[in-house]
């Protein structure tokens, strides 16, 4: 049996559970519950604050653990990382009020900064060559210039929503965070073939997102340019229609590129473009 700590309520929580659930483990999730076991894999599962989860990881209370990179870095545990996820993807900015006056980093000198990542924003500014006072707090820090507690900020910024509806205006990136398994050092052998098990899946189910099966009939004399447009995972399985002259092809596009190819699709000859999600990519 293999631990996995993941964040009780919050940001990373539903992308958590939604992962371990297509991995094809099951499970029963309560609100009140804190620990869980799956009925089908050697896991438990732990619903922790997110900060507790890189403690725990590296005492090794849990052998894994899934927490933002912000966190992980700010713990000061980078090495516990094994494999990003994709998920909560954000960013870890300075920000100022927006009708102060900003050309450079160098303008934070001596100013007061809340934030919840002194660690982080303290190596940054030092690279930087900047001295500023830093007031940690842990939560609604978008809030601080606004009530005198400091002239600037660093927080999480996703949609910059949050920074607009407090007056403040984002000025640098200082750290770029996702979603990460972490694992504590020296797992024995069974752990580690269990992690491998769970990497394996967790990667067809990432694979799997990020690509569509698409199914197409295009005119045989269009073949060429439909194979130039779809390379698929070897080449795209062509198979004969009953109409003389056409053929239905399948293959595997990227998501990113997806609507661009179907118009190209559509501009060589090809009709009929059927697009389905799929389940698991192995490769
Ligand atoms: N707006 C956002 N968009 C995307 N990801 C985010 C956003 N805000 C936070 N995150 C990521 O999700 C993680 C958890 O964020 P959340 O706001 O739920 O933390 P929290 O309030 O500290 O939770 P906890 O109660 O577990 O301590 C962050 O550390 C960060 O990696
Ligand atoms: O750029 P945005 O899309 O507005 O997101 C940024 C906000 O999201 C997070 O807080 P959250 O809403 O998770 O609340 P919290 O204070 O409880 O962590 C983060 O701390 C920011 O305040
Ligand atoms: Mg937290």
């Amino acid at each position: 049996m293999i631990r996995l700590a993941i964040q009780k309520s919050g940001r990373l929580s539903e992308d958590s559970l939604n992962l371990i659930r297509e991995c094809g483990i099951s499970f029963v999730s309560s609100t009140y519950k804190l620990k869980t076991e799956a009925t089908n894999f050697p896991l438990e599962i732990l619903f922790l604050r997110d900060d507790d989860i890189p403690g725990y990881v590296q005492d090794g209370v849990a052998d894994l653990g899934i927490v933002g990179q912000n966190v992980l870095v700010e713990a000061g545990h980078p090495d516990l990382e094994v494999e990003a996820l994709g998920f909560s993807k954000c960013r870890l900015s300075l920000a100022v009020p927006r009708g102060v006056n900003y050309t450079s980093v160098a303008d934070l000198q001596g100013l007061n900064i809340a934030t919840s990542y002194p660690e982080i924003l303290g190596r940054y500014l030092a690279g930087e060559g900047v001295q500023a006072h830093l007031h940690t707090i842990s939560g609604s820090v978008e809030i601080a210039p606004s009530i005198g507690l400091a002239d600037a900020i660093c927080d999480i910024v996703s949609s910059g929503s949050t920074l607009l509806g407090n007056g403040l205006r984002e000025v640098e990136t200082v750290f770029r965070s996702e979603a990460v398994l972490i694992a504590t050092q020296n797992l024995s052998a069974e752990k580690q073939e269990i992690l491998d098990q769970l990497r394996f899946r967790m990667q067809a189910v990432r694979r799997a997102r990020r690509n569509k099966y698409i199914i197409l009939n295009a005119p045989q004399s269009a073949l060429e340019a439909v194979y130039a447009l779809l390379p698929g995972i070897k080449s795209p399985t062509v198979t004969p229609l009953a109409e003389e002259g056409w053929v239905s092809v399948q293959s595997v596009v990227n998501e990113d590129d997806f609507w661009h190819i179907t118009g190209q699709l559509k501009a060589v000859g090809a009709e009929g473009i059927l697009v389905l999600p799929i389940e698991k990519m192995i490769s």
